[in-house]
């Protein structure tokens, strides 16, 4: 059985080098020729760790290759074969919805390329608006009639992509026949002997387990960011709250660390589309409390701003501002939504003078972000700074000596967007120290 991923961004990348590790003979494609021909030289177009040598490794075993023809593919693929769809479901320009437009034109141009075929499963991964398998089947059945269709939602975190995609929580599968089923527990064999839970489901709840996935985090997030606002006018340490919080089992601390909030490609794009989705489902008032969570979040940013502009005497305008951190979380260096930069843009738009470092992710911000200054360390970042903003919590942040940095500054205020420095320790350098949610 060969399988292809098609779509090879952040996902499906890892999805296709995690595939070859267990075994299998895979085949990437991707419509962005660059991208593939970076892969097929064993060059990971992104950061993730420990992915690179994943692919080099297998492309070397000959059990992984790239292209860009859909006909190569399929030739390649033949018949039994399983292909994944993970291309990307951005949010649609103005609007909350999920743009569908690479989902429907991968699981064309795959239908039709296998159209003549014999027998073949065609899997999404992609997280998309519920009722979206049906809606594939049906056009499948019409393209490419011995194709079936299944959905196996993906639930792995940046950073940690290789690791969760082996080691993961669960599995889920939502299927229509005995066959398709089988097929996916012979592809996931190894993981299931490891006692990986499998949840065998029907299409439907199988993407709603995704997208309730990612809104259940969101919420975990935004509950101690909504403390944090309280506690900050309440003169409360949020810090203390969460961690006296995390001791009671039924809460746990995990996505309990009140700060910048979240961002990313995933969790504010999907909360989102599943509003939009709940609406034309009739439900809207069910996910009611989602636009409070993503208002929640948005406030975060707004009044880490405000705090700079605390910390300034009240203006911005000609203020010398280090932002440290760009990527949206560390050991990554997507800046899809990232608070950090969102913050840093905003400062600078009230006229302040911003330098950004982030120990992976500055090439990727200075092409989104190009009237930004950029530095390549974070204590060039901080010379003669009049405040520093900790955004993104990168384990470097942590390393620095509040006294060394503290001679490059003009003056020692620094803002921990991600409650993440040792507050002790930078104040008993002499440093103001302002957090959010904290006195
Ligand atoms: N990034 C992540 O950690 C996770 C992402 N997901 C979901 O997976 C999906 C993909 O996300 P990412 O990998 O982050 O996106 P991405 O933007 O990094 O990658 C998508 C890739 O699809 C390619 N593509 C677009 N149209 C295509 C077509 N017609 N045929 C072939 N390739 C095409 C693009 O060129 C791009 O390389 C999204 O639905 C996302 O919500 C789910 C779990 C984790
Ligand atoms: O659907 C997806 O793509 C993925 O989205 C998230 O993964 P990811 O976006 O990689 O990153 P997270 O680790 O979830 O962090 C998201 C954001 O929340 C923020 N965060 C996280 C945890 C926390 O306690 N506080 C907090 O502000 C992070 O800084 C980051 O900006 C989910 O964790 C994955 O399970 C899911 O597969």
């Amino acid at each position: 059985m060969r399988i292809t991923v098609i779509g090879t961004g952040y996902l499906g990348v890892t999805h296709a080098a995690c595939m070859a590790e267990l075994g299998f003979e895979v085949m990437g494609l991707d419509v962005d020729v660059e991208k593939v021909a970076a892969l097929a030289d064993g060059r990971v177009p992104f950061y993730e760790p420990g992915l690179q040598e994943l692919m080099r490794e297998q492309i070397a075993a000959g059990r992984l290759s790239f292209t860009s023809d859909y006909a190569e593919l399929a030739a390649w693929a033949g018949d039994g074969a399983v292909h994944f769809v993970s291309v990307g479901t951005p949010q649609k320009k103005g609007e909350y919805a999920a743009d569908m437009t690479y989902v429907d034109a991968a699981f064309d141009s795959i239908a039709r390329a296998i159209a003549h075929q014999g027998r073949s499963l065609v899997v999404g991964k992609s997280t998309v608006p519920v009722g979206t398998a049906a809606r594939i089947a049906d056009r499948l059945a019409e393209l490419a009639p011995n194709a079936e269709v299944a959905w196996n939602p993906e639930f792995l975190r940046e950073g940690y992509a290789v690791q969760d995609t082996l080691h993961p929580d669960r599995l889920v599968i939502g299927v229509r026949s005995e066959q398709a089923e089988a097929d996916l527990r012979h592809l996931y064999a190894q993981l299931l002997a490891e006692k990986v839970p499998l949840v065998v489901t029907d299409f439907s709840t199988a993407e709603l387990v995704k997208v309730s996935a990612n809104s259940f985090l969101a919420v975990k997030i935004s509950f101690i960011n909504a403390m944090a606002e309280v506690c900050e006018a309440a003169g409360a340490d949020v810090m203390q709250l969460s961690q006296a919080l995390s001791y009671d089992p039924r809460i746990g601390g995990r996505f309990l660390v009140p700060g910048l909030g979240f961002g990313g490609g995933c969790l504010p794009k999907d909360i989102r589309a599943f509003m939009a989705r709940a609406g034309e489902l009739g439900v809207d008032q069910a996910l009611a409390f989602l636009k409070e969570v993503d208002a929640i979040n948005m406030r975060r940013r707004a009044r880490t701003v405000d705090l700079a502009r605390e910390q300034c005497d009240g203006s911005l305008l000609g203020k010398r501002v280090a932002v440290w951190g760009a990527a949206f979380k560390p050991e990554s260096d997507d800046i899809r939504d990232s608070p950090a930069l969102n913050v840093a843009a905003s400062i600078h738009l009230q006229g302040a003078q911003v330098t950004v470092y982030d120990p992976k992710a500055t090439d990727n911000a200075r092409k989104m972000f190009p009237t930004l200054s950029y530095a390549d360390t974070a204590m060039e970042a901080a010379e003669q700074a009049d405040v520093i903003l900790h955004l993104t919590e990168w384990k470097e942040f942590r390393e620095l000596d509040p006294a060394v940095v503290g001679g490059q500054v003009r003056s020692t205020r620094i803002i921990d967007g991600r409650n993440a420095l040792d507050a002790a320790a930078w104040r008993a350098a002499g440093w103001t120290y302002r957090a959010l949610g904290r006195p």
